[in-house]
């Protein structure tokens, strides 16, 4: 194989039901490369779940191939593939930790099953939790912990056994937002320091900007988008896309913002987009000054992803109509992304 170190090819998963055949996943292709951390979203019921099962061998698709590392899961005997199963890290939402053993106890476990003998055991269970930022707490149990420190136990005994890939199964979706930031911030380090590929699935847009090197849409069991996390975020090609990017950009007023800045601005309502190029407040101001078109900012901010610019900014624009539309004009010549915000 290549880089990818996962490959889905042409892959299908359809379940039995009460109610019929449900296809969960539909014709998938996608290859995880080497040493990134792909982010998969999508909204509840778009297969996200089904996919990891695939990945993990768990589940064996309908139609298509699977390989992980050098191994075509769909090609080999069960024992094989529990085999491959056990080289691969998990996390869970609800962290699936045993609450009868200590956090040491936790993160021994899987070593205890590859039969790591004792003092190498303890060796490596004080260098994961030295990892994780929880040596001192090595003798507590999950229940003395917050959740933020129960997701560090759940990656240090997913790495225990020095997996090569890393997935984490809506790994922050029941941690507040601080917390959240911290464990991304854990599984980044994980990445970097360890070169653990990482698939992340989620249905928070906000932990994809925060730690994903490129992102899979998922829609109906389909593959909706994939690229990198900036182009993404920057260009979304389909409606769902854009309405994952608008939960964490926030960067087009919503239709009741709209609706309240047209109760006190008079003039046209204009969007433009930020590119990630610099000269850009500079050409707005002067192709406007040009034509005679005066502008303020109404909405909008500028933030970062992947240390480039990303945002919008809406305008009110006032001039003849003549004017701003050759303003306007002007500007997508010179490759601004410019849209009018409707009447409603
Ligand atoms: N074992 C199963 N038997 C029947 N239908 C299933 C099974 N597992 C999943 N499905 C169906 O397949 C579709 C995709 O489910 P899946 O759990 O993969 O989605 P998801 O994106 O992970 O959603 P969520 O975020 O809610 O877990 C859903 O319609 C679900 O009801």
């Amino acid at each position: 194989m290549t880089d990818a170190l996962v490959r889905l090819e042409g892959v299908s998963k359809t379940y039995a039901s009460p109610a019929g055949p449900v296809t969960a996943v539909q014709d998938l292709s996608l290859d995880v490369i080497q040493g990134e951390i792909l982010g998969v979203i999508g909204y509840s019921g778009a297969g996200k779940s089904t996919l990891v099962r695939l990945i993990n061998a768990l589940e064996l698709p309908t139609t298509g191939r699977v390989f992980v590392g050098d191994d075509e899961l769909t090609a080999l005997p069960e024992k094989r593939r529990r085999a491959v199963r056990r080289e691969i890290g998990m996390i869970f939402q609800q962290f699936n930790l045993f609450n009868s053993r200590t956090v040491a106890g936790n993160v021994g476990y899987p070593l205890k099953l590859a039969g790591v003998k004792q003092p190498e055991r303890d060796r490596r269970i004080a260098r994961l939790l030295d990892f994780v930022g929880l040596l001192d707490r090595a003798h507590a149990y999950p229940d003395q912990l917050s959740g933020g420190q129960k997701q560090r136990v759940g990656i240090a005994r997913a790495l225990a056994t020095d997996p090569k890939l890393l997935l984490a199964d809506e790994a922050t979706s029941a941690l507040d937002p601080e917390t959240t930031a911290d464990v991304l911030a854990l599984l980044k380090k994980v990445n970097r320091e360890l070169g653990v590929t990482i698939v992340v699935i989620t249905h928070e847009m906000d932990a994809i900007r925060a730690i994903a090197d490129r992102v899979a849409v998922m829609d109906g069991g389909r593959l909706a988008e994939l690229g990198n996390v900036y182009d993404v975020f920057a260009s979304p090609s389909t409606p769902t896309v854009a309405r994952f990017v608008a939960t964490v950009l926030r960067d087009r007023p919503s239709a009741e913002t709209l609706q309240r800045l047209r109760a006190s601005h008079a003039g046209r309502l204009v969007t433009v987009k930020v590119p990630d190029r610099r000269g850009f407040a500079g050409l707005l101001a002067s192709t406007l000054a040009e034509h005679g078109v005066s502008g303020e900012i109404v909405y909008g901010g500028i933030s970062e992803l992947q240390e480039k610019p990303i945002g919008s900014l809406t305008y009110e624009l006032i001039g003849s109509d003549a004017a701003t539309d050759a303003a306007l004009a002007a500007l997508r010549v010179n490759g601004v992304v410019v849209a009018e915000e409707d009447a409603e």
